[in-house]
């Protein structure tokens, strides 16, 4: 079986606006055993098959899919993530201001504490990436 997406003027890697998969080329039979690797498109453009590892259509498909959720993903909690150092810099400027210190650990224990019971032992380390994020490197 081969199948050729051909692509539109603005199919290429970085092209503003570019959506779904690209340019498409599967060779190989659908039926015997695992189809063979997807051969490189003669303007060496990455087809979606190299650019996701899936060895099948449908699969880059899915891939592709669900990446862009991703990045929708990522945009949202690195956009959280900025917001909770905003946050985090009023409560440090304002102990700051009161005479107190910028670290507070039994507050960055329970911070700590929270992320490793909902995450497990990975949580301990965002959470501790969040902290430096937020206050430097102590
Ligand atoms: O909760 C505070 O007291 C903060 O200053 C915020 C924060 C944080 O980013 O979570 C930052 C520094 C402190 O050491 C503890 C926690």
């Amino acid at each position: 079986m081969v199948v050729l997406l051909e692509p539109t003027p603005s199919d290429f890697p970085g092209a503003p606006g570019r959506q779904g998969p690209g340019r498409l080329s599967f060779s190989g039979s659908c039926r015997s055993g695992a189809p063979s690797e997807p051969t490189r498109s003669p303007d060496m453009t990455a087809t979606a098959a190299e650019k996701t590892g899936a060895r099948t259509e449908d699969a880059a498909d899915l891939i592709t899919g669900a990446r862009e959720r991703i990045d929708a993903l990522d945009d949202r909690i690195i956009g959280l993530v900025q917001e909770r150092m905003a946050v985090s810099a009023v409560i440090q400027q304002t102990r700051i201001a009161s005479g107190g210190r910028r670290v507070n650990l039994s507050r960055e224990m329970d911070v700590l504490s929270h992320y490793r019971d909902a995450l497990g032992r990975p949580g301990t380390a965002l959470a501790m990436t969040l902290l430096e994020l937020c206050r430097g490197r102590v």
